[in-house]
């Protein structure tokens, strides 16, 4: 099992999700990246050089297998599950786990089992069908240290899947400089 997993899988399973508007994300440096409505890819690359993916792992989960607050959001549904970590000029900026239903891997979303490292988002927003909703946040860190998550729905041609991102430790929603507006 890689070290991403291990690590911090378990840190998105025991995040305690909450809506934006219940923390004091918003108007701070590292809300407008926890907040970000585009793709978070597209802003990452405009933050590095080499901007990549590395897929950790791509699997059948069962709808059995979901969270009750995942079935809520996208169905009672057997789902493909993708494990990922973007990375900006080889350094791991996220940990990313997504939940696409196998409903909405059919017609012209089926290429999004196929999609390997290239970044979900790229290819999620260039189809000018693409939103995004049911954003909440979570601080899974230990203090005086924070580390943010966040969980969304993504809709594609008005089919879902669900994307939770766990931003890490070098990533560059914790520098200093995002505390502007950017
Ligand atoms: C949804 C997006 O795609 C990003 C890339 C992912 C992937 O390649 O699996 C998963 C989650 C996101 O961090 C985005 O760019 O906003």
């Amino acid at each position: 099992m890689s070290k991403f997993k291990q690590l911090y899988k378990p840190l998105l399973d025991r995040a305690q999700w909450q809506a934006p508007e219940e923390t004091a994300v918003e108007g701070t440096g590292f809300g407008h990246w926890l907040l970000e409505p585009d793709s978070l890819s597209r802003r990452f690359q405009r933050h590095c050089d080499h901007f990549t993916v590395s897929l950790i792992e791509q699997s059948k989960l069962g709808k059995s297998q979901l969270s009750d607050d995942e079935r809520a959001l996208i169905g009672d549904v057997d789902c493909l599950l993708r494990k990922v970590v973007l990375m900006g000029d080889g350094i791991p900026w996220v940990f990313a786990r997504t939940l696409i239903p196998l409903s909405t891997l059919t017609g012209q979303e089926s290429d999004l089992e196929q999609l390997g490292e290239m970044p979900l988002g790229l290819r999620v927003f260039t189809d000018r069908s693409a939103r995004r909703d049911a954003l909440v946040v979570a601080n899974v860190g230990t203090y005086p240290e924070p580390l943010w998550a966040r969980r969304s729905r993504l809709w594609i041609n008005e089919k879902p899947l669900l994307v939770a991102e766990l931003f890490l430790e070098d990533a560059p929603v914790y520098a200093k400089e995002s505390q502007s507006w950017n």
